[in-house]
């Protein structure tokens, strides 16, 4: 049966994998049994996130920029993704500028190129307020305590970059219950559009281990916004200085957070695996 060819291109940030399609010259609404397929890592490509670049809705950008995780659901930001996209869209000739603007759901980023592997990303301002993660408790609190099904009370930092995320602090995150736990709370009560969980290992004042059970996804190699919102978290309990490295299993992520009200610049590796195509019937 004649279907549809789809060009699409393999990259990741740190490991944490995408398939990026273009559809910056003609519309791309994916089903969600294409993406499905386009995220299965047997009967499909195999990603973490799939990427779709569109034309800019307004002008203070460049470009737009929807976000799907492997399940199907559309969110609002991907950290690592868009230094994939920055990298995308200077290899495939949509932007010759030192420094783009996109549009997510949810957020605009800053995009600029560091060296020929490594991008820098203006990600926002945190965003602290239960309403806005969304995140059910009385009032704002650097440090909450949940109660699990179990009734074993678990302290959480709570920050949305964007998208929703819970940061436990562990000592090791090699021995961290991440997909227990990173269940646990994705089905929590108090996070009603579920959450990222980020297990923070803190090994200096300028340096943490972190692992990230994902929303939409489980556990990826790397997850920007999570890094973002660990060091967020981290410095709101006195634990970190302003510039972190933060080591994650796929490669490294340099955070930087001057404090309240201030934007969080993250700067990380991008790669290109390889450019493909899949025939999808219509
Ligand atoms: N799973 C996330 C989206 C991808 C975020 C991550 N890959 C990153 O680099 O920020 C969510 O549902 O909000």
């Amino acid at each position: 049966m004649a279907g549809m060819k789809l060009q699409f291109t393999k990259m990741h940030g740190a490991g944490n994998d995408f398939v990026v399609i273009d559809a910056t010259r003609r519309p791309f609404s994916p089903t969600p049994a294409l993406l499905h397929r386009l995220a299965d890592r047997r009967f499909g490509v195999g990603c973490d996130q799939i990427l779709v670049v569109e034309p800019p809705s307004a002008g203070d950008v460049d470009f737009n920029y929807r976000i799907f995780n492997a399940d199907g659901s559309e969110v609002g930001q991907c950290g690592n993704g868009s230094r994939a996209l920055a990298r995308y869209v200077r290899e495939h000739g949509l932007s010759d500028k030192p420094r783009i603007r996109v549009r997510t759901a949810t957020s605009v980023l800053e995009l600029a190129q560091v060296d020929a592997s490594h991008y820098c990303v203006d990600m926002g301002v945190p965003r602290l307020e239960p309403a806005q993660i969304p995140f059910k408790a009385a009032a704002r609190a650097a440090r909450y305590t949940l109660t699990l099904d179990n009734g074993e009370p678990l302290e959480i930092g709570v920050a949305s970059m964007g998208n929703p995320h819970a940061v436990i602090r562990v000592e090791d995150v090699d021995l961290a219950p991440v997909h227990e736990l990173g269940r646990a709370l994705q089905q929590h009560p108090a996070f009603p559009q579920s959450v990222n969980v980020g297990f923070l290992q803190v090994q200096a004042r300028d340096r943490v281990r972190l692992r990230v059970y994902e929303r939409g996804t489980g556990e990826t190699l790397a997850c920007g916004s999570g890094a973002c919102a660990a060091v967020v978290v981290g410095r709101l309990w006195g634990l970190l200085d302003e510039k972190v490295k933060v080591v994650v299993r796929g490669g490294e992520l340099e955070i930087q957070w001057p404090g309240e009200n201030q934007t969080v610049l993250m700067t990380g590796p991008a790669e290109t695996v390889f450019e493909g195509e899949i025939e999808w019937p219509n």
